[in-house]
């Protein structure tokens, strides 16, 4: 049984409609990945999952929850801009966050000494917050979200703010958190969704446009592609290359050209024997599977 439905989830602001329907299942113990342009309606999304924004009509059903209880104390969310309280250092803000979500003073300890191993910011512990890292800073915030155990985190753009170093230790810390809970992260960065994510959602205008893990998005909009790369300007060539049998598709890009394919094999052989014929500049040749930024922009292309 999944751990959370989300049925027709609508939201409107002042007539108009910005969440149009929304249809999913968050499987317990997986990571899954919303993913979308910027005003696709993550943010939106994740408030309403997380009871601060009210849906216009839909549901959003936990497995575990008895009726008529308060979800939130299965959630765990961090927005997408957390605020902090520079002057308190790390272990106080955790605590601090403890007792607000009904801890015992002692179990507040516990955890943030748990926690603060588990994001790995133990050291940093008595440090003020206003002297952290933005990379420090969002895995504190990470584990304020997860303080009283929740059994869903959501997280909204968690690493798009961050440095290369900052957003590499918070992906790391998603990838343990695999372990501990079930994941929901937004973001509109498509390696990163693919790095983490056991599944992902994508969500355009609104709406989700398509949904699975990896490999059943791979299989579904199975596509291959040939990569060439010309020395000098290698004029005429997508012509050329566009004609032959196999290729479905061509795309160039200075001295690339990305070819779709239906038969690798077929492709391979006519295109080595016709840059051979006619004595082209190739310096490159790879094939490769769909990434997942292919099957968003046919996806939404669509
Ligand atoms: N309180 C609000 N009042 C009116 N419109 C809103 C409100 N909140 C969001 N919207 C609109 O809803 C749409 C979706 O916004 P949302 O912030 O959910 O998108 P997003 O995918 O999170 O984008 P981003 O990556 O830029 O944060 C946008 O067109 C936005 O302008």
């Amino acid at each position: 049984m999944p751990l959370v439905k989300i049925s027709g989830l609508k939201k409107s602001f002042k007539g108009n409609e910005v969440i149009k329907g929304l249809n999913f299942v968050l499987k317990r113990g997986k990571c899954t990945a919303l993913l979308g342009p910027n005003g696709a309606g993550k943010t939106t999304t994740l408030k309403m999952l997380s009871g601060l924004l009210a849906p216009s009509t839909g549901t959003i059903e936990f497995s575990d929850a008895k009726k008529g209880e308060d979800i939130r104390r299965f959630i765990g969310y961090l927005p997408q801009y957390p605020v902090f309280y520079d002057w308190m250092s790390g272990g106080e803000f955790l605590e601090y966050a403890g007792r607000l979500a009904g801890l015992q003073k002692k179990e507040a300890k516990e955890r943030t000494e748990e926690l603060l191993a588990l994001t790995g910011i133990a050291d940093a512990k008595k440090r003020a917050v206003g002297k952290y890292s933005g990379g420090m800073k969002q895995r504190l915030g990470i584990a304020q979200a997860l303080i009283h155990r929740p059994k869903l985190i959501m997280l909204d753009e968690p690493v798009s703010a961050l440095d290369p170093f900052g957003r590499r230790e918070v992906l790391e810390l998603l990838e343990r958190l695999k372990t501990e809970t079930t994941v929901l992260f937004s973001t509109h960065i498509l390696n990163d969704a693919e790095e983490v994510c056991d599944e992902i959602l994508f969500l355009h205008d609104g709406k989700i446009v398509e949904a699975g893990t990896m490999e059943e998005l791979r299989e579904r909009h199975q596509q291959q592609k040939i990569e060439l790369q010309f020395r000098g300007s290698a004029e005429n060539v997508e012509e050329l290359f566009a004609a032959s049998p196999f290729v479905q598709k061509t795309v160039r890009s200075g001295a690339n050209l990305t070819l779709l394919v239906n038969d690798i094999e077929g492709a391979r052989k006519i295109i080595l024997q016709t840059a051979s014929e006619k004595d082209l500049p190739l310096v490159k040749f790879e094939s490769s599977r769909m990434s997942l930024e292919d099957i968003f922009m046919k996806v939404v292309a669509k």
